[in-house]
């Protein structure tokens, strides 16, 4: 499949704290791939340089191949395939269902346009293919703001899938959501990992188990291990620094 994403030495610092102390790591192509560690290991702060809103100072961030995205500016990283999600869905509430993903099909459209000006033929067809997918197209008029929780998560993530991203990165998307929703997350997550690579960062153990293809652990800045679930979750290292403390819903 081939890599899509490669980082090499890369170091953060506030104020001469290290957030990141030398993280690298490799990425391949159609990877669920789940960091996971203590508060304050570092994850944010990782998917914060990934998609450009903070420059490291040292280090390389590789994005397909040849692109060092490290100094890319973080609207610039949507066009070339970048999209991140945050913890708190941000969809516009006072939009419906199918409003939010106009606004999402051609990123760079305004919400203004986007209600004015109709779509293509195909970009309505790629709009109805995914909310079929996030199991939203009987919900196409409901505004936003009366969805549920877990809906608009997948909202969310539908309107980065229609822009066509070749990797997406998500912060705790099953935060607040109920085992029901959470399986249908990871299910969701299964389906996008056939044509999109997906980055979460997560402390919920039982779901990192059931869905991640690889795991990054983090510690203090650095990577602790990396590897397969049962790999992580039987280093004695990382049982001291997270699992064995309560981290991860494990204890
Ligand atoms: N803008 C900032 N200024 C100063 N320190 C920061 C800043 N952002 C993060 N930090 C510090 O960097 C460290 C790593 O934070 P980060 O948010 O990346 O951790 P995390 O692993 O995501 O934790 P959590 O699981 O609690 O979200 C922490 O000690 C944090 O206080």
């Amino acid at each position: 499949m081939g890599t899509i994403l490669e980082i090499n030495n890369l170091i953060i610092s506030f104020d001469g704290f290290r957030a990141l102390n030398g993280v690298t790591t490799k990425v391949e192509k159609g990877e669920i791939r789940f960091f996971i560690g203590p508060n304050g290991a570092g994850k944010t702060t990782l998917l914060d340089a990934i998609c450009g809103r903070i420059r490291p100072q040292q280090g390389s961030i590789i994005f397909d191949g040849d692109k060092n995205i490290m100094h890319y500016p973080e609207h610039k990283l949507v066009n070339i395939g970048i999209g991140r999600k945050f913890q708190v869905p941000s969809v516009f509430t006072s939009l419906s269902v199918y409003e939010n993903m106009e606004v999402s099909v051609v990123n760079d459209r305004s919400i203004m346009a986007s209600l004015f000006q109709p779509i293509t033929k195909a970009q309505k067809e790629k709009i109805d293919d995914i909310l079929d997918l996030v199991d939203l197209k009987d919900y196409c008029d409901k505004k936003a703001a009366d969805l549920s929780h877990g809906q608009k998560q997948w909202l969310e993530i539908a309107m980065l899938l229609v822009q066509d991203l070749q990797l997406i990165l998500l912060d705790e998307p099953v935060a607040g959501m109920g085992r029901k929703e959470t399986i249908k997350t990871g299910e969701l997550l299964k389906s996008i990992a056939h044509h999109c690579t997906v980055i979460v960062v997560e402390h919920d153990m039982e779901f990192v188990r059931d869905y991640a293809s690889k795991v990054t652990v983090m510690h203090e800045g650095r990577i602790l291990d990396e590897g397969s679930v049962s790999q992580v979750q039987n280093n004695p290292k990382v049982i001291d620094v997270y699992l064995g403390r309560g981290g991860g819903n494990c204890a």
